[in-house]
């Protein structure tokens, strides 16, 4: 069995995988903050041959869940972020300090369209780009949504954006301080997507495919206004891709991979950019 792990700065997610079906056969989350206990948090290893690890916590929490690892399992790679990789040129000036997760993104993105805008809602929202023939362009940070209202301290943390909701309620001026909150940050966020997708397509002279994972995919994803795929697994099909195991990995087949969406026209694109401007 394989044991895949995606350490984030809020959850530290982990997916058994089957070395031979390629089938994934369980999964699940913990906290990555104060209460990630190695050892106690991680499935049971006994049943676990290979790890393959992308991590953006503090360094003492990869160090040592690789210890734990590296003393029961037989190999554990542990995925960095390179100058280049399967094709794709990092377009960071210090390409050890993009962020793996973002690296791993990048990468399944080209494997899977041959260009991408990536956008990773987690505990930060990043949207990274890679063109035709994979260049990374670099990308954009900003504070994901739980960390957004967190900043403002108004009491309203514990009110979640309820992922159900559609984006033209979540677009409305709030009622309530809750409301309000939820609502102003939903539209940083997601006008923030929006916007900075058609200025790098309108920048570079290409309308790229748009792929959206992380914990805040699913309701980030209402308000984005061009054709995209929600891909879970996208941080983990890096992984693969980076070190494939299995006959399906091999063959370059990336688990839970979308089909991928086709972008709209650039015309179209450019011409919304330039219409919103007049607004
Ligand atoms: N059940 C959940 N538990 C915790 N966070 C959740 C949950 N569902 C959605 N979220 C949102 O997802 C974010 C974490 O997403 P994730 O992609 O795992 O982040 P990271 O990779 O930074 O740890 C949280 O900040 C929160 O806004
Ligand atoms: C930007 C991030 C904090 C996002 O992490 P996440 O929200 O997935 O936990 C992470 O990719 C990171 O620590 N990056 C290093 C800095 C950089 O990418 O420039
Ligand atoms: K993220």
């Amino acid at each position: 069995m394989i044991l895949d792990l995606d350490i984030g700065n809020t959850l530290s997610k982990w997916r058994l995988k089957d070395s031979v079906s390629s089938e994934i056969r369980s999964r699940g989350a913990v906290w990555t903050r104060e209460e990630w206990r190695p050892g106690a948090d991680i499935p049971d290893l006994d049943i676990v041959d290979t790890v393959r690890i992308s991590s953006v916590a503090r360094r003492s929490v990869l160090a040592q869940t690789e210890q734990l690892l590296k003393d029961r399992v037989g190999a554990v790679h542990v995925a960095r972020s390179t100058r280049e990789a399967l094709g794709v040129t990092n377009g960071y000036v210090e390409p050890g300090r993009l962020g793996v997760d973002r690296w791993m993104g990048a990468l399944a993105g080209y494997q899977l369209a041959g260009a991408s805008c990536t956008v990773d809602c987690g505990s930060a929202i990043t949207i990274d780009f890679v063109l035709p023939g994979g260049r990374h362009l670099g990308g954009y940070i900003l504070p994901g949504l739980r960390l957004m209202k967190e900043s403002l301290k108004l009491g309203t943390r514990n009110v979640a954006i309820d992922p159900d909701s559609e984006a033209d309620e979540l677009l409305a001026p709030g009622r309530r301080t809750v409301e309000a909150v939820n609502h102003g940050i939903y539209m940083a966020a997601v006008s923030a997507v929006n916007r900075i997708y058609s200025e790098v397509c309108d920048r570079e002279g290409v309308a790229l495919p748009m792929l959206v994972t992380g914990g805040d995919a699913r309701v980030v994803s209402r308000g984005i206004r061009v054709p995209h795929a929600i891909w879970p697994d996208m941080v983990y099909a890096g992984l693969e891709a980076c070190f494939p195991l299995t006959a399906a990995e091999r063959a370059g087949r990336m688990a839970g991979a979308p089909v991928p969406p086709r972008p709209v026209a650039l015309e179209k694109i450019r011409a919304a950019l330039a219409f919103s401007m007049l607004l």
